[in-house]
């Protein structure tokens, strides 16, 4: 996969190609049929496939105060698109002066000039331009004018538990994480949710509780509510080799306060790797992966009360694991 970020390497895209744009944070079940369809598109046309992603969000670089937050950081957002664009990703940072551009002078004076696509897939939703001011309808007109066709995708829904039908999009699936319903965000995403961040020292006392944990630096990503989740982590030496999907241990998760011990102490990430020994992994990175909630944090009278439940956390959390199947395939 080709990975473009600055504009001058936007010469090394062959003209005619299948586009896709979108911030595509979470590459959601949604984005996911988008991505599936510009494929297809580009096969039977012989075509590169390019999709064209905002990193950062476009809002965190116009109106910071109003940036929502990150799904998914860029190594695991490539990672994902990368299951599907065989070709080439554009990923375009922090350029004011093009997310300024009217809708029209967008289309012309960048797509057009630069990759003069065929195709641009997009669902029915879609914005582009300063202000948000484009929407599908103006795509299709200027595809009529200047020479490209736009491909609709109907928009991808869900159920959720309490019978609610709901359109997928990377906004509802940031309440559900925040709101710690991980379940919901897995069926959205088609996979759990994952946090990444560099393994930090604690200060020992998982150890004398009988469950060493490692701790996660807190992430510049939507945190999961504070509770304990059934999960899996995996641990490599850099950020870019993770998800390897290879190396994936069991491991139950506490996210909050540790009310047990103190009154007001910062957020601790933590996750207790089931039935492994593993080293010191201390500056290495890992990904948390989150399946199940299984409680809300709690204030134990002591730390055996503590200790007790952690031990029932762990039989609970291997049980949901046993018994989790993996989401659709690409
Ligand atoms: C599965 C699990 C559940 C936990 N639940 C709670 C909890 O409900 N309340 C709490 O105060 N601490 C809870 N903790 C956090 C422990 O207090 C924490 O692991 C310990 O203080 C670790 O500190 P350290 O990183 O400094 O070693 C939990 C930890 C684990 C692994
Ligand atoms: N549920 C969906 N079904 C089909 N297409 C979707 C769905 N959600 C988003 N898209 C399309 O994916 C492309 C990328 O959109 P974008 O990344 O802004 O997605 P989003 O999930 O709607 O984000 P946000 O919630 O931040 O608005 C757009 O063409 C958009 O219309």
């Amino acid at each position: 996969m080709k990975v473009l970020k600055s504009l001058s390497e936007f010469g090394r895209i062959r003209k005619g190609c299948v586009l896709t744009i979108g911030n595509f944070d979470g590459v959601h079940v949604g984005h996911r049929e988008i991505l599936r369809t510009a494929r297809a598109l580009a096969a039977d046309h012989s075509a590169e496939m390019v999709v064209m992603t905002f990193e950062p969000h476009p809002v965190a670089i116009l109106h910071p105060e109003k940036a929502p937050g990150v799904l998914t950081p860029l190594p695991l957002k490539l990672d994902l698109l990368g299951e599907y664009a065989d070709n080439c990703v554009i990923v375009l940072q922090d350029n004011r002066k093009l997310l300024e551009l009217s809708p029209e002078d967008f289309v012309d004076q960048f797509l057009v000039a630069g990759f003069a696509p065929r195709f641009i897939v997009e669902g029915h939703d879609f914005h582009f331009g300063s202000g948000r001011a484009g929407d599908i309808e103006t795509l299709i007109r200027l595809g009529r004018e200047k020479g490209f066709e736009v491909v609709v995708v109907e928009p991808r829904q869900m159920t959720l538990p309490m019978g609610e039908t709901i359109r997928v999009s990377s906004t509802v699936i940031r309440y559900m994480v925040e709101s710690g319903h991980v379940g919901d965000a897995a069926v959205a995403l088609s996979r759990p949710y994952r946090l990444l961040g560099p393994i930090v020292s604690g200060r020992g006392r998982g150890r004398e509780l009988g469950f060493p944990t490692l701790n996660m630096a807190v992430p510049n990503q939507v945190i999961p509510a504070e509770g304990v989740y059934a999960g899996f982590v995996e641990i490599a030496d850099d950020p870019e080799s993770l998800p390897s999907r290879t190396e994936r241990c069991s491991a139950v998760f506490s996210i909050g306060q540790i009310r047990t011990f103190e009154e007001k102490h910062p957020l601790l990430i933590e996750a207790h790797v089931l039935d492994e020994r593993l080293g010191d992994v201390t500056g290495r990175w890992m990904v948390m992966e989150f399946v199940q909630h299984l409680r809300h944090q709690h204030k134990f009278g002591s730390p055996e009360d503590l200790a007790a439940q952690i031990a029932r956390d762990c039989d609970q959390a291997r049980t949901a694991l046993e018994q989790f199947v993996e989401g659709e395939a690409p």
